[in-house]
């Protein structure tokens, strides 16, 4: 039986994911001043996606202290390799080094790319218990086959929460990749993030909880991958009022 999946203060429940809103600027000037607007809304956690900074200098620990201030809201903090179609080529050592900046500063989320666990040991031993590791995996192109396996091995990896996001051809696709969530939310505990991304995929961001998929994304500013729909429109869909 899956766990409930809990970032720092935000809890999903059997009714209603997590909503998360991605921060995507490029230096952090912006960054403060997209995080003074997130803070308004009714997100439940924010993902500050470190890839689109310009200059990584600017990433001290008293600067993604003072933007988790300024958001008041639980943070994951995510470098996306451009290997995942994110916008940072992977660094081992930079790559530590920020990671453990973020900790310090007291993020209560992690992004590890799962192909990097191996090459991060080191990190890994130093992230506190009280801050989740969330494993994931990312295919922009396609929707691969054996996604039960996929999703199977994920799990019994060493971290809290697994997150898969995949790209869908049809609509079979998007029914697969349900469908593999809800075989993963059965066989075991550890809780699940999935996402059919595009336009296609739209469905699984809006329905996904219902198959196990504890967190979704959507947009306030710009989106940091394709299917993210306003925040507005996925509150309206379940029925929650936001202007
Ligand atoms: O892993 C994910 C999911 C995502 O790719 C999406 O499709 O919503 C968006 C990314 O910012 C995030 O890190």
């Amino acid at each position: 039986m899956m766990k409930r999946l809990k970032i720092g203060s935000a809890v999903a429940t059997e009714r209603r994911p997590l909503v998360a809103v991605p921060m995507v600027d490029k230096t952090i000037a912006e960054i403060k001043s997209t995080a003074q607007t997130l803070r308004q809304t009714p997100a439940d956690v924010v993902e500050w996606r470190i890839d689109f900074l310009l200059d990584l200098s600017e990433l001290t620990v008293t600067n993604i202290r003072q933007v988790h201030e300024i958001l008041n809201k639980p943070m994951i903090f995510t470098w996306r390799t451009v290997d995942e179609g994110g916008k940072l080529t992977y660094h081992h050592d930079r790559y530590q080094s920020v990671y453990h900046d973020a900790i310090q500063a007291g993020v209560e989320a992690v992004d590890i790319e799962v192909t990097l666990l191996a090459d991060q040991q080191e990190l890994l031993k130093l992230i506190p218990k009280d801050v989740k590791v969330i494993g994931s995996k990312h295919n922009f192109s396609t929707t691969p086959a054996r996604l039960d396996a996929c999703l199977a091995q994920m799990t019994k990896l060493p971290i809290d929460i697994a997150k898969l996001a995949v790209m869908p051809k049809d609509a079979t696709d998007v029914e697969r990749l349900l469908q593999a969530t809800a075989t993963a939310a059965n066989e075991s505990d550890v809780p699940l993030i999935t996402m059919s991304m595009g336009e296609l995929g739209m469905v699984s961001r809006e329905l996904g909880y219902r198959f196990g998929s504890q967190l979704t994304f959507a947009v306030v500013n710009e989106a940091s991958a394709p299917g993210q729909m306003p925040l507005a429109t996925l509150l309206h869909k379940w029925g929650e009022s936001y202007v």
